[in-house]
């Protein structure tokens, strides 16, 4: 029997290949004047190009976007917004410039346009990411969710490969917890099954031929989906390990959730039996964490910790972080199952196949 609890987002999404040249009409809308625009050093050419369309409604350029959002890097975006009398902020580029975006909107009320050149997903959420002293606190609030979300494909054509294809599975990984979370709910489940359905379509074709139009259409229409689901039901197993990974021993984001993610839905499939039938159905596989292995496998992306940096001696303390303060998962993992997981972080270090 159905029950749940269902809440919209309040949020306005502009989609379609061209669609960055509404971003002026789109600043008209949220009634602001001067916008900052954020990216990280290397996609300034991008930024530089927002200014030239933006005109006199552009107050500048702030370049200095990286991954996990240190709080220094917030603070001088933040004094740099308010020393050029911006009233809104334009982050173009993947989660990390999102991110910072989203530092400036929790303190400043700042509203934030994203115009997402990644899968991440983050432009969806109302969740926030900051580094401080060597460490990561995520959270949640409102006030962080982007007012205006650009999906425009031309500007993801220029995303390198590797990079697609893990972004792309970053994307999926939020749906297939999804299909699992405690505070789920019908509209969210066929987001996710879609999402899934679309980024699995596509990745394979972006593998051969990255600037196809249709299939960047296609990955971006996924991560719109996934990262919706990100942004109203709640994370589990799989996001807590990419968590302590990424966080803790500065493993790159979209890969820590390319190779994890099989063994996490491995570890979850007993517990969660439907979730995990219709991530293997949106996948076309008889088997959700052999078809997401695969996946990545067989379009060039790592399967394997020890390939994307992770060293075999903090494997112990990464089980010991993941199983200290535990997210809410259909299988418990406290301290109790810190063998189990243990375990499955070793195989995803060796990139053996899930089980
Ligand atoms: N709060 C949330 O809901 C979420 C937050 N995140 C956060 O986002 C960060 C990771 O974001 P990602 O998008 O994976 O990577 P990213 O934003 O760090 O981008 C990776 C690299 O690719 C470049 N790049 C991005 N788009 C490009 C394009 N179209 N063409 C050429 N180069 C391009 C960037 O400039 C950067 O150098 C992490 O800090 C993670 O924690 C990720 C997902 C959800
Ligand atoms: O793991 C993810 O993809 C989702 C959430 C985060 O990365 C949290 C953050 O903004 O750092």
């Amino acid at each position: 029997m159905r029950d749940f609890i269902y809440v919209g987002q309040p949020q306005r999404v502009v989609f379609g290949a061209g669609s960055l040249a509404r971003l002026a009409g789109e600043i008209d809308t949220l009634g602001a004047r001067r916008a900052l625009v954020l990216s990280t050093p290397e996609q300034r050419p991008q930024a530089e190009r927002v200014v030239e369309l933006l005109g006199d409604k552009a107050a500048g350029i702030f370049d200095r976007a990286v991954m996990h959002v240190p709080i220094e890097t917030a603070r001088e975006a933040r004094e740099v917004a308010q020393k050029l009398g911006a009233d809104c902020a334009v982050a173009i580029g993947g989660g990390s410039t999102t991110g910072l975006g989203k530092t400036i909107a929790l303190d400043s009320g700042l509203p934030i346009i994203a115009i997402p050149t990644t899968y991440a997903g983050s432009e969806m959420t109302p969740i926030y990411g900051i580094t401080e002293g060597g460490l990561k606190k995520t959270g949640k609030d409102a006030r962080v969710l982007p007012r205006t979300v650009i999906y425009d494909p031309e500007l993801s054509r220029t995303l390198p490969v590797r990079l697609s294809i893990t972004s792309g599975l970053n994307a999926i990984a939020h749906a297939a917890e999804g299909l699992y979370a405690k505070d789920g709910n019908p509209v969210m489940d066929l987001m996710a099954a879609e999402g899934i359905r679309a980024l699995a379509r596509a990745l394979p074709v972006l593998r051969q031929t990255p600037d196809d139009l249709d299939a960047r259409s296609d990955a971006l229409y996924g991560a719109w989906l996934c990262g919706s689901v990100l942004g109203n039901v709640g994370m589990a197993l799989h996001h807590k390990l990419c968590h302590t990974l990424g966080g803790s021993f500065n493993l790159p984001h979209a890969e820590v959730h390319t190779v994890v993610l099989p063994h996490a839905i491995a570890f979850n499939a007993s517990a969660a039996p439907e979730a995990v039938r219709r991530i293997a159905e949106a996948l076309g596989s008889d088997n959700a964490a052999q078809g997401l292995q695969d996946l990545a496998r067989d379009n060039g992306a790592p399967i394997a910790l020890k390939d994307i940096g992770m060293r075999a001696e903090d494997l112990d303390r990464a089980a010991d972080i993941a199983v200290s303060n535990p997210y809410w998962n259909p299988r418990p993992f406290g301290p109790e199952q810190r063998g189990e997981i243990r375990a499955l972080l070793q195989r995803a270090y060796d990139g053996a196949p899930p089980s």
